[in-house]
């Protein structure tokens, strides 16, 4: 594990191209005596390609961090760029289409529509957008999170475990450059919720994909390449090749609760 040092950027940007950075990217809400710092100046390069789980005490910054990634919230300070592209000082139309064209994203509560099938769930951001789906590419999807004998199901006919492959599978059908995914396991048992996570490791390993997931929970960031550790807003840490056990060991120096 790394010694944490002050101004240093994380990530694992020596080893392969890098999907998203931020630099000094700071996010203040509310003003006066009553601001909240949410980040503090963070430096961060997520790797092209790679699965980098977030992890921290509550109101370390972990979901801000993620929307100020995804363009989903503004910064105060610094900047965020995608790839080549600077998302920081974009306006809204163009950060709306952005995020529509080139990120994934994921959540706790699988945001699907009862009224669809899992198919029609699963291709609906693209139908809005008027874009055609790459049937090759959907199809491999489909295939690697194993729906194919589920397309025609609605969601209420659907197990969670099988409702947040579907949204994984909607999060990839546009071929995105990367996926955000919030807290994918917070609503699943922990069998159903092992399940995802090795879909979503399959989305790295088998299609290429590049996940940044928020997570409590160090048996999911045990399935990822990289864990960021935030501490109030900031970045304080980083653990490559995680295991469950030393993301748990590494927690517990954050939270009194955990400690003997
Ligand atoms: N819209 C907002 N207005 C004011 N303060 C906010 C807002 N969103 C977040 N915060 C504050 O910013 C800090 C970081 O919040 P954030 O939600 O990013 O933390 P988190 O690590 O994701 O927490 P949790 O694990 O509890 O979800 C917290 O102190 C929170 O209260």
């Amino acid at each position: 594990m790394s010694t944490p040092t002050t101004a240093r950027t994380y990530g694992l940007a020596s080893e392969v191209p890098v999907a998203a950075r931020a630099r000094g990217l700071t996010k203040a809400y509310g003003s006066g005596e009553t601001t909240v710092l949410a980040l503090d100046s963070v430096d961060v390069d997520i790797a092209r390609g790679r699965f980098t789980a977030v992890m921290g005490p509550s109101g370390s910054g972990k979901s801000t961090l993620m929307h100020c990634l995804a363009g989903l919230d503004t910064v105060s300070a610094g900047q965020v760029w995608l790839d080549e592209t600077e998302i920081t000082g974009m306006r809204d139309r163009e950060l709306t289409r952005l995020r529509r064209d080139r990120i994934g994203f994921m959540f706790q509560a699988f945001n699907l529509l009862p009224t669809l099938t899992a198919a029609e769930n699963i291709t609906l951001p693209m139908d809005i957008a008027g874009r055609k789906p790459d049937q090759k590419w959907l199809d491999q999807v489909i295939d690697t999170l194993g729906l194919r004998d589920r397309l025609k199901h609605r969601p209420a006919q659907l197990s969670g475990g099988q409702q947040q492959r579907v949204a994984c599978a909607r999060a990839l059908a546009s071929r995105p450059e990367l996926i955000f995914a919030d807290e994918p396991t917070g609503n699943l048992d922990s069998r159903a919720g092992a399940e995802v996570l090795s879909f979503l490791r399959d989305a790295v390993d088998q299609l290429d994909q590049t996940v940044v997931m928020v997570t409590h929970d160090p048996g999911a960031a045990g399935h990822s390449d990289l864990v960021l550790f935030l501490a109030d807003g900031r970045i304080v840490d980083e653990m490559a090749e995680p295991t469950a056990d030393l993301v748990l060991e590494r927690m517990k120096r954050f939270d009194p609760a955990h400690k003997s």
